[in-house]
């Protein structure tokens, strides 16, 4: 097998088909899109398009990237992974569900594949996987993104967004109402309960500040190791003000590890 494939093709999915095109060490295999998308114009020529999970096996991808949203994820990760396939999952928010991670990670074992989380928007998740080995007390990741990043989510119904003049905190909680609540904003929030505390004793706060025109991201972790704290200050993708440039790169960077001689 040999190859990438995508579910959706949207910003994440468009920065990275530009990306790995012309690599002669990486072929894109096909894109999973669902029926009627939107997103099929966006899709270049020549790259086949398929609506179900089983095209998307049939495709024979060595690997595929899901890059379309905990719906997607549930709807078809699971197979591909039973299929053999290993995944590179953005939306790693899905995981705040019980029910789907266990489901995720049984059909990883059935088949023999790996579910792979990127990083995604965010770095040091080595550092707090690593410092959880020896005992973490805290963990705390903010979220700050533009007005513009929460249109077309719970944010809207507590604060006027097209208004905002100050920075409004518009959830405070844990990881896993975080993920829930908003699917498209906080997969970093689950990607650091994941690495660190888990999705309970992981705080998380999200803001929308009109002042920023990026989406900034904190982690601050302490524990035995001691501690640490990172700041991002990402751009936001061309198509989606949620989704930052680095995520694209993040699983950019996955994939061409797969494929190296040396990885760093
Ligand atoms: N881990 C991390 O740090 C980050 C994770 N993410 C995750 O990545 C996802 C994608 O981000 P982004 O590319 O910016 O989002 P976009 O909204 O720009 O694109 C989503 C793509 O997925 C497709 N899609 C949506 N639902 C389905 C479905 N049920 N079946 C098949 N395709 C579907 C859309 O197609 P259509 O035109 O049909 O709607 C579109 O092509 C986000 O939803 C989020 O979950 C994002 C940023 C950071
Ligand atoms: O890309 C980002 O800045 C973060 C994001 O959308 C997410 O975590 O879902």
């Amino acid at each position: 097998m040999s190859g990438v494939a995508l579910i959706g093709f949207g910003a994440i999915g468009r920065a990275l088909a530009i990306a790995l095109t012309g690599d002669t060490a990486i072929s894109m295999a096909g894109v999973l899109l669902r029926t009627g998308s939107d997103s099929r114009d966006q899709v270049p020529g020549g790259l086949p398009v398929v609506e179900d999970t089983a095209g998307l096996i049939a495709l024979a991808p060595s690997v595929v990237i899901e890059c379309a949203g905990h719906a997607a994820a549930t709807l078809h990760v699971p197979d591909v992974l039973r299929a053999g396939i290993d995944v590179i999952l953005a939306s790693s928010g899905v995981l705040a569900d019980p029910q789907a991670a266990a489901e995720f990670e049984d059909a990883a074992r059935a088949g023999g594949a790996r579910l792979i989380l990127t990083p995604g928007a965010v770095g040091g998740l080595d550092v707090l996987a690593a410092a959880r080995l020896g005992g973490l007390d805290r963990v705390v990741y903010t979220g700050v993104k533009p007005p513009a990043a929460w249109r077309g989510t719970p944010a809207e119904s507590l604060v006027d967004l097209d208004r905002l003049t100050n920075a409004h905190e518009i959830f405070r909680g844990s990881a896993r109402m975080a993920a829930a609540t908003y699917p498209k904003n906080a997969n970093v929030a689950a990607s650091v309960a994941l690495a660190g505390l888990g999705f309970e004793a992981t705080e998380v706060r999200l803001v929308a500040n009109p002042a920023t025109t990026t989406n900034r991201h904190r982690i601050e972790a302490s524990g035995r190791f001691g501690r640490f704290a990172i700041d991002l200050d990402n751009a936001p993708l061309p198509g989606n003000p949620k989704s930052s440039a680095l995520t694209a790169l993040a699983i950019e960077r996955l994939v061409r590890t797969r494929f190296a001689a040396v990885v760093v």
